[in-house]
Order: C-alpha cells, then sequence, then structure tokens
C-alpha cells in the first residue's frame, strides 16, 4: 500500500489546468484569481487629511492663524495658499498644496476667523498620495478571495477579475440501504448522509457540486449514475470502494475505462481509497464510513479542488501537545478526531476514545485531526504532535 504522501501527490496529479472566467466583482468572494488584476489609479490619489481640523504650515504654529477657505472630501479648495493662514478641512479632502500638516480640530481654539494651536505633536495627519498602492501594481492572493480583497480591488478600480472556473463535483453515493433524510427506513434501512457532507466539502473548498441520485448495488444502476456525470471535472463516488460482493465501484470504473493512479493506501480510516481519471474526469472513490468518507474527503479531494482553481492545495498541519499517553500505532497512517483546548501558547489535543469509522457523533464533537503517522512508538503526554484543524478557528 502508498503511503498518504504519495497518495496525496498522485490525487494532486489529477488536476487539469484550470479554465478562466471573467466575472463582476460583487461575484468575486471565494473565488481563485488566476491573473493578476491591476490598479487602474494611486491611492489615495492626493495628499489626503486623516483627520477633521485645519490645514496648515508647521512654521506658523502655534498660531494666531487666519482661516481662509474650507476643504472637504470631494470638493477641494482652489485658493492661494499664504503664510499666517488655515484651511478648515475634514476627513478625506486633498491638503491643498503650500500646507504641511493637519491639527486635530480638537487642539484647536477658534475665535471668529482665528485659530490658536496648542501642542500640535508629531503626527502630520496626512495620508501621502499613493501611500496604500500605486497605478500598476499587481494583485493575485494564492487563496480564495476574501470580502476585505473585494473592497481593495473596487479601491484599485478593477471591475471585473479572471478568475478559476469553479470545478463541477458529481457526487454519487450508492447502496442498497440508503435512502434520503426524511424518508421512513424500512428495515435494514439508513439514511444516506455522506453525499451530504461530500457536496459541503467540495462547495467549501470552491467546487459546483451536483448530488446525483442514490445508486443502487448494482453494476447497471452505477453505469446509468456514471453517465448522469458526464461533463463534470470530477466524479466523487461514496461507498462500494472495499472488498464485499456488493462494492461494485473498481469493477463498473474499470468498465468505463479508468485509469487507476492507485486504489487503497496506509491510512486509517480510509484504506480503501481509489483515485484516478475517467475520460475527461477526474475520479475519486471514498469508502462507505462515513468518518473516512470526510477525512478522506478533506485529505484528497478538497486540495484536489483547490489545485483544479490554481490554488495552493493546503492546508499544512500545525502543532499541539499531547494531553494523554497514547498507545504505539499500527501500520497505517491514523487520523484521530481530536479535541483541541488552550495551552501554553500551543494548544492541548486529545483525541476521543472511541475512533470508530462510522460515528458521526463523535466527528461532529471534534474540531480537529491529530495525526499519527504509521508505525509511530508510544507517546507520553506533553509530546508534540501534528494536527489539521477541522473548523476555521
Ligand atoms: N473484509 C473487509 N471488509 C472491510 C474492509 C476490508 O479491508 N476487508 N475495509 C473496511 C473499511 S476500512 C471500510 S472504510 C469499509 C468501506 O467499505 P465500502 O467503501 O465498500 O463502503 P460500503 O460497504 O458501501 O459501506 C460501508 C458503511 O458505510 C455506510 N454507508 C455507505 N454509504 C453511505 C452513505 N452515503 N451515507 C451513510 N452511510 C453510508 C454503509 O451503510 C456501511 O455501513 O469497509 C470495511 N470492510
Ligand atoms: O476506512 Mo475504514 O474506516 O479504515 O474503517
Amino acid at each position: 500500500m502508498i503511503s498518504v504522501e504519495e497518495a496525496r501527490a498522485r490525487v494532486l496529479a489529477l488536476a487539469r489546468p484550470p479554465e478562466p472566467e471573467q466575472i463582476a466583482l460583487e461575484h468575486a468572494l471565494g473565488r481563485a484569481m488566476i491573473a493578476p488584476a491591476v490598479a487602474r489609479l494611486t491611492q489615495p490619489p492626493f495628499d489626503a487629511a486623516a483627520m477633521d481640523g485645519y490645514a496648515l504650515r508647521s512654521a506658523d504654529l502655534p498660531g494666531p492663524l487666519s482661516v481662509i477657505g474650507t476643504a472637504a472630501a470631494g470638493q477641494p479648495w482652489q485658493g492661494k495658499p499664504a503664510p499666517g493662514t488655515a484651511i478648515r478641512i475634514f476627513t478625506g479632502a486633498p491638503v491643498p498644496a503650500g500646507y504641511d500638516r493637519v491639527v486635530m480640530q480638537e487642539i484647536v481654539t477658534r475665535d471668529e476667523d482665528q485659530i490658536t494651536v496648542a501642542d500640535a505633536g508629531q503626527n502630520l495627519n496626512i495620508r501621502a498620495r499613493g501611500n496604500d498602492f500605486a497605478e500598476g501594481h499587481e494583485f493575485q492572493p494564492a487563496r480564495p478571495l476574501r470580502p476585505a480583497d473585494l473592497a481593495l480591488l473596487a479601491a484599485m478600480n478593477v471591475p471585473r477579475l479572471t478568475v478559476a472556473r469553479r470545478p463541477r463535483i458529481a457526487v454519487l453515493a450508492g447502496g442498497d440501504e440508503l435512502v434520503r433524510p426524511g424518508s421512513d427506513p424500512a428495515p435494514g434501512q439508513i439514511i444516506s448522509s455522506n453525499d451530504i457532507a461530500i457536496a459541503a466539502l467540495a462547495r467549501e473548498a470552491g467546487a459546483e457540486p451536483i448530488v446525483l441520485p442514490l445508486a443502487r448495488d448494482t453494476e447497471e444502476s452505477l453505469r446509468d449514475r456514471f453517465a448522469e456525470a458526464e461533463g463534470c471535472d470530477l466524479i466523487v463516488t461514496i461507498g462500494g470502494a472495499s472488498v464485499g460482493d456488493h462494492d461494485l465501484i473498481a469493477k463498473v470504473a474499470a468498465d468505463l475505462g479508468m485509469e487507476r493512479a492507485f486504489y487503497k493506501l496506509a491510512m486509517r480510516p480510509g484504506k480503501p481509497l481509489m483515485a484516478g481519471r475517467i475520460a475527461n474526469a477526474a475520479m475519486l472513490g471514498l469508502p462507505g464510513n462515513p468518518v473516512s468518507a470526510v477525512v478522506c474527503a478533506k485529505l484528497f479531494m478538497q486540495p484536489l479542488i483547490r489545485a483544479m482553481q490554481g490554488l495552493p492545495p493546503g492546508p499544512e498541519p500545525l502543532q499541539a501537545v499531547l494531553g494523554r499517553d497514547l498507545p504505539p500505532e499500527g501500520n497505517r497512517q491514523h487520523y484521530l478526531r481530536a479535541r483541541l483546548s488552550a495551552g501554553d501558547g500551543i494548544p492541548v489535543i486529545e483525541p476521543f476514545a472511541d475512533q470508530d469509522s462510522a460515528r458521526l457523533w463523535v466527528l461532529a464533537q471534534a474540531d480537529a485531526l491529530l495525526i499519527r503517522p504509521a508505525d509511530d512508538p508510544a507517546r507520553k503526554a506533553g509530546e508534540r504532535v501534528n494536527y489539521l484543524p477541522l473548523q476555521q478557528r
């Protein structure tokens, strides 16, 4: 069996280069830029007042000075500067040429059109032209766009962006035992929960998921579903990946001409993961156990979806301190559902006692996956270990 690292490299190699798409700025949240945006102006475009108060010349301090005009945001003062004068000015207004500082109105005493300044201090209260960015500066973060990025791009006067087209993901769950949430399960039936989670994980990573109708445990039913996935960039199957008589995914995928990148890896949970390409689509065959499916999707599907958008696969493991002793590990790299708590500069991590890969309740309590390498020896509380966060903290 190959290692998790080797499997990850082979999965990432399934990504085709991202396809460009032009979109309006207001639709760009969460999207991946694949061409730089170029600032069409300099910001601020002029020396701007950072406070409400008076523009004046430092040499004239402490006054008295006569106020000879007003400058407001959007309404520059156009007069002629002179020694011994001040301009009433408001935040965001261009500082008129000939004046070198702005004093806050709180430290100014005004009597009619005369002002005196108590103690102007060091701060000139002027935002210099171009102190944020200059015309021609390029912006292309290597991560999905955040709300503040949209503000920056707007300030750069860039109304349209070139982003990666969202990868289309077909999510295919199968099994004779499965029915949809809200139905009345007959004896032996359970609710299909995995496809909901996998579609959500796909969306979280920037993809557009399509949840296909549930497949039955027949080759024909699976072939029909694969046909419905036509045109998708990635097909993610759930279940039927193992060795049982009803585990048909490998057979049907092979019949459809799947080029296999690997099947099975030294990982727990998630051993029966399958990856490859079928025609124009990448394919991931996730194991059916709900926790295994989610862990595999986090470790392989989300990085693949990011790579399809030209983004770094991320996230890298973080460090924590073990909250309790752990026994030696088996021969597969283990991702243990765990809980984090605040520690002394570094979080403390404690895995749950029950690591059954069918227990969604435990997964819902977990906020991290503690990573133990294959054949890791016994560990003591206080030792440092790696983990992957399960949620944004
Ligand atoms: N003899 C062996 N048996 C098993 C092995 C093995 O190596 N030898 N591996 C085990 C491991 S590890 C896993 S993980 C599972 C994975 O099996 P499959 O991918 O074939 O999954 P299924 O058999 O179809 O289902 C397993 C389990 O998960 C439930 N399931 C499936 N789909 C869904 C869904 N959409 N929503 C909720 N739950 C789902 C299914 O009912 C089963 O309970 O195999 C072990 N067996
Ligand atoms: O992937 Mo399986 O969960 O190791 O039980």
